[in-house]
């Protein structure tokens, strides 16, 4: 067992609780077998300048009775003698950890500094004027590289608040100064150098864990993959690497989230809740994971709900807010000192986080304004340091607040890097191909269904094409299919946005793509379906039911069915982007469709429907019309021969007359295969802008 004698520069011995000791060296991780100190303590808690390091006491002895003393040295033994067998595990699997993460390469120092921050929302009933409420009233602080910051505070202190603020998802209402790297932070610069984990983490529920972690680069480089997987293993998600991410473990869903950053390799991280809802393994792999990130240089900032006492000793920093002010803001161990010169004493064997929540819910009467003066006084770090009153110390006490001082030195270490290429190159393209792969399934049933109607109508419909009689019949065959192919494609385009939502808004925001890459992709990816699945249908019903058998004819009645399934398509999006609400979304898609369907022509002729709504035969751009026009033209139009009749002077003989009869005898093909072609486009564009506007209305 090595012995080594460090030099003690000072400790501090509260009346009652822990104590604190500093030491001028560097050191690793030891167990201090014998300590002498001047007063009773029960807990007692080891700090250094240097890497973290935890001391486990074993034994304190009582000498005399002062409350400052200083020591010259301690005696100490290196690590595991003491410690359990859980604590070697941890510490292992930390080391192990840190060890493999620090091989990816490091990034950027960013600090984030922000001076009287407030925030403020309008907020009342939507049909009467609005009131402001002060959500968060003028906060200042540092967030530093290298540092795992906790936010905490009771339910609706504001901490979600704060951090969409600080992350820069929200900017309306707010207050104050945000300065990054000592500059005035650029909302866009720093949304690419920072990544922000929401509590929901949405994720596209079809790829796999391995999928989602390679997306967003094209190339599947060796180093990539070697990346990933160790990342993977660090994060103990190996094992279901080759499992979608709809059935992850709430835990592994956390972790999959923080891992897809992470091979971004964001600068600064800001995380939302990322422990709520997991078990107390997984809450420390997920926060000792976001240890050993900060450790690595980055700045990390979360949100955390009453953390366990374990737990809570990894982060380096706390925030604490009560009605969205700060109440504490500075280092661990010093909280309960802090809380303690304000009277508060936190029991021994108490969590220091359960007791400041407590504090702050006013179990113990309303101390915020109390702790936010002492705050605003400076004494949340300075509160202790003035317990080390004298000159000797007032020369050193630059070493015993390491968080300054590691702002200094991380910005040093790691101000050399260079931030090359932190957004990856538009992953959507990638994601939505692989996830048009993993959809499959429903892609075939698409086609399954579309041959099946097509045989249905064919069968039902069976070689009326030709027969003047079944005129009537034969147009009941097109209106259906237009309408047929009008829902087969809007139906499932109006779920995409309002489902992927959640997942495109924390993409986009975390600056992962552009929206127009987004939408790029997602049009491509869902446009070979909505072309293919017309043609299908148009090969099998259009000769099944005996229409002209001429080649011109049939293609241009599948170029009308394609691009009525593009419009439908697109309609579709439009009303899934414009919705907030999905419920919401899936009645007014097929209320349109309806509502489009009765001008279409076929169960009204123009000139019956009344003078003030015509506009909508022509005006309503998702009107079927054009399609219902086009495919009739492209059968009945053209100078077709007549059709066969069994009956002499047959009156629906003549294909003029049966364009007559649906006030379509003037009507050019190609006019609507263009009003289609505009369509589509404008549909797109509109949906593109209603996407955009809900992105940027988010903040
Ligand atoms: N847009 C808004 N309009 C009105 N009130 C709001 C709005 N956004 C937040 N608030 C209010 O601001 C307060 C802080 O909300 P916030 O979500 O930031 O709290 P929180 O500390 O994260 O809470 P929790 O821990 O329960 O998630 C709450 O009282 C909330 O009701």
């Amino acid at each position: 067992m090595a012995r080594k004698c460090l030099k003690i520069v000072t400790f501090c011995i509260p009346p009652v609780g822990s104590i604190c000791i500093r030491t001028t060296q560097e050191i690793p991780r030891l167990d201090v077998t014998h300590l002498e100190v001047t007063q009773q303590a029960k807990n007692v808690d080891v700090t250094n300048l240097g890497e973290t390091t935890h001391m486990d006491i074993t034994h304190v002895e009582v000498t005399q009775e002062t409350t400052h003393v200083d020591i010259t040295h301690v005696e100490v033994t290196q690590v595991t003698t003491v410690m359990d067998a859980t604590h070697q595990n941890e510490d292992k699997l930390f080391k192990v950890e840190r060890q493999r993460l620090s091989q990816l390469h490091r990034r950027l120092a960013v600090d984030v500094e922000f001076t009287d921050l407030s925030y403020s929302v309008l907020e009342g009933p939507y049909c009467k004027k609005k009131s402001h409420k002060t959500i968060l009233k003028c906060l200042s602080g540092k967030f530093c590289s290298g540092e795992l910051t906790g936010i905490m505070g009771p339910s609706g202190a504001g901490k979600s608040s704060f951090m969409n603020i600080l992350a820069g998802m929200r900017e309306t209402g707010m207050e104050g100064e945000i300065l990054i790297n000592g500059q005035q932070r650029n909302l866009r610069t720093f949304r690419k150098k920072s990544s922000y984990i929401t509590q929901d983490d949405s994720l596209f529920p079809n790829l796999t864990v391995l999928e989602a972690m390679m997306v967003g680069h094209l190339q599947c480089s060796l180093t990539r993959f070697c990346e990933v997987n160790e990342i993977l293993i660090t994060l103990d998600l190996m094992e279901c690497m080759h499992t979608r991410i709809l059935y992850l473990s709430g835990g592994q869903r956390k972790r999959l989230a923080v891992a897809m950053e992470y091979i971004r390799n964001p600068p600064v991280m800001f995380l939302d809740e990322p422990t709520s809802g997991l078990d107390s393994n997984c809450c420390f792999q997920v926060v000792s994971l976001l240890k050993t990130l900060a450790q690595g240089g980055r700045t990390i900032i979360c949100t955390i709900h009453q953390p366990s006492a374990e737990i809570f000793e990894m982060f380096d920093k706390v925030y604490i807010l009560c009605q969205g002010q700060c109440i504490y803001n500075g280092t661990v161990p010093h909280l309960t000192t802090f809380l303690m010169s304000l009277g508060l004493h936190c029991p021994a064997h108490h969590n220091p986080a359960d007791f400041i929540i407590k504090v702050a819910s006013g179990i113990y009467g309303d101390m915020t304004p109390a702790l936010v003066n002492a705050v605003k006084n400076g004494m949340t770090l300075e509160s202790a340091r003035s317990l080390f009153s004298g000159p000797f110390l007032a020369l050193l006490s630059p070493f015993f607040w390491p968080g300054n001082q590691n702002c200094n030195r991380y910005s040093v270490i790691l101000g050399m890097q260079q931030n090359k290429n932190l957004i990856a190159a538009s992953p959507s393209t990638e994601t939505h191909i692989v996830d048009l792969v993993l959809v499959i399934m429903l892609t075939l049933v698409r086609f399954v269904f579309h041959i099946v109607i097509g045989l249905l109508f064919g069968l039902v419909y069976l070689n009326i094409g030709n027969n003047a009689q079944k005129v009537s019949y034969n147009m009941g065959f097109i209106f259906l299919s237009v309408l047929f192919i009008v829902f087969t494609a809007q139906a499932p385009t109006v779920l995409t946005f309002p489902l992927e939502m959640s997942a495109l808004t924390r993409e986009y925001l975390n600056y992962w793509y552009s929206l127009k890459a987004y939408y790029l992709a997602k049009t491509m990816s869902d446009m070979p379906i909505q072309i293919i699945c017309p043609i299908i249908y148009c090969c099998i019903a259009y000769w099944m039911t005996g229409q002209p058998p001429e080649a011109t004819r049939f293609f241009l009645f599948t170029i009308i069915l394609t691009l009525t399934a593009l419009m439908a398509q697109s309609l579709g999006q439009l009303i899934g982007a414009m919705c907030k609400s999905l419920l919401v979304a899936v009645i007014i898609a097929p209320s349109i469709a309806i509502k489009a369907s009765i001008f279409s022509g076929f169960f009204v002729s123009y000139n019956t429907i009344p003078v003030y709504l015509r506009w909508m035969t022509s005006d309503s751009i998702c009107s079927p019309r054009y399609s219902f026009e086009g495919a009739i033209v492209s059968v009945y139009g053209m100078g077709r021969p007549d059709l066969d009749c069994a009956v002499e002077h047959c009156r629906q003989d003549k294909a003029e007359i049966i364009l007559q009869g649906l006030d379509m005898e003037d009507a050019e093909l190609y006019l609507d295969i263009i009003a289609l072609v505009i369509i589509f486009f404008l549909l797109r564009l509109a949906t593109y802008f209603a996407l955009r506007h809900r992105l940027r209305s988010q903040r």
